[in-house]
């Protein structure tokens, strides 16, 4: 499966008082490592889907389990597959690893939404072409 993968740093604005990374904000990190797949990984412009062309993708459901603890000052691995592709909404697998450790793995579904109106709308169509290709190529490391 085409896996999509940025390495970043746990910083200090991610952690607790205890030092370990508070759990929501793996949802920020992973929200970041979406755009830049939109961006990078699909070839299209996030900022101009949400802004100019009104596009919201919002999450419908998110699952996800915590394995392992991250630590302020680790380097991690984020990756994206996207696992399944419908009419509006698409899935994607999202995990934070360090080295060969899985320390976080999600499953997320996101509706492709007018913003003027918050409804469901069709994936648009360079959204769509773009998800296909990504689905049949190689890994964008
Ligand atoms: C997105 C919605 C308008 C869709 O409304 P619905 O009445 O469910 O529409 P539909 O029944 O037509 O379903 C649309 C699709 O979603 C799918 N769907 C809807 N609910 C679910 C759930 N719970 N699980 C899985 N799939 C779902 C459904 O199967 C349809 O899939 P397709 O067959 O591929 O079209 C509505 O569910 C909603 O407004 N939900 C709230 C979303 C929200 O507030 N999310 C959290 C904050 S938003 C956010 O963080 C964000 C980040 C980035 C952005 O760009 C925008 C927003």
């Amino acid at each position: 499966m085409a896996r999509f993968e940025r390495p970043t740093t746990i910083r200090f604005s991610h952690c607790d008082p205890a030092g370990i990374v508070f759990f929501p904000q793996y949802f920020v990190l992973f929200n970041g490592l979406v755009e830049d797949w939109v961006n990078e990984g699909l070839g299209l412009d996030y900022a101009a889907l949400l802004g100019p062309r009104r596009v919201g993708l919002p999450t419908v459901q998110i699952e996800t389990e915590f394995r392992a603890i991250s630590r302020h000052g680790d380097a991690v691995t984020l990756g994206l597959e996207l696992l399944r592709i419908g009419r509006s909404s698409f899935t994607l697998q999202l995990d934070c690893r360090a080295g060969a450790q899985l320390r976080v793995l999600t499953r997320q579904t996101l509706v492709s939404t007018d913003l003027d109106t918050h409804r469901a709308q069709a994936l648009p169509s360079d959204l769509l072409a773009a998800m296909n290709q990504f689905q049949n190529g190689a890994d964008h490391a």
